[in-house]
């Protein structure tokens, strides 16, 4: 039977990846990507993005939303002080299946929860379900139409504490405009765009940063 992409992206890092090491794992994925088949990893470029957010938040606890192969859940769980902890939610339980495997390749199960199913019914069961209570980051990078919706959603099951920072990939390209229309003209947020390209090409795309900044005291008039 015909392999998948995501079978392939696996298969090369077992192969050229080296267990427990989320570098060479990341390497390994970027090489095959760039120089046999594209695949939507966030990438090289805007990993070194990601990683300085990740570096400068150094959250305890962080919300990803879209695990793909688990390419950016591995450069981010590779970041993570001892204890922290990422969840992972993925819609698609092929790519979940493939993302546990890459996941355990680099050693980072302990530091990795990954939860099959929709981002909608499980934001409201993240407190109950993991005993979470609010996230220092958020990486947005699954449907681009949910990026909004779902931000709205963390936002009223309070997910979201005065200095929570969102990353959400893909803003330009595919492009998320509902949701940086929201974002950026929102008083409860202070917004931050990194200019970058799509993944392994030249096309122009970027991430968004955003710090909650909490219920401003004019909602309240
Ligand atoms: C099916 N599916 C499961 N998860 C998702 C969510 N991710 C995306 O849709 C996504 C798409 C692209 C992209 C695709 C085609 C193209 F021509 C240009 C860009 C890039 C990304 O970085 C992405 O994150 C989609
Ligand atoms: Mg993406």
């Amino acid at each position: 039977t015909q392999s998948t992409r995501p079978q392939r992206i696996l298969t090369a890092v077992q192969k050229n990846a080296t267990r427990g090491d989320p570098r060479s794992v990341v390497k390994a994925i970027d090489h095959f990507c760039r120089n046999k088949e594209w695949a939507m990893n966030v990438g090289d470029e805007k990993g070194c993005i990601l990683d300085s957010v990740v570096s400068e938040v150094n959250p305890a606890t962080v919300l990803e939303l879209g695990t793909y192969c688990g390419y950016s859940t591995v450069r981010i769980a590779s970041l993570l002080p001892p204890n922290a902890k990422l969840i992972t939610l993925e819609f698609n339980p092929d790519f979940a299946a493939i993302a546990r495997q890459v996941i355990a390749w680099a050693g980072l199960e302990d530091k990795v929860q990954l939860v099959e199913g929709a981002s909608g019914d499980w934001i409201p069961k993240m407190k109950e379900q993991f005993g979470v209570k609010t996230f220092d980051l958020v990486f947005l990078d699954h449907w681009k139409n949910s990026y909004l919706p779902d931000t709205k959603l963390m936002e009223e099951c309070g997910l979201l504490r005065k200095g929570s920072v969102l990353l959400a990939d893909n803003v330009i390209c595919p492009g998320a405009p509902e949701y940086l229309e929201f974002i950026r003209s929102s008083p409860r947020y202070k917004s931050q765009y990194f200019k970058s390209h799509l993944e392994y090409t030249k096309v122009e795309d970027g991430l968004e940063k955003s710090v909650f900044l909490g219920l401003v005291n004019e909602e309240w008039t």
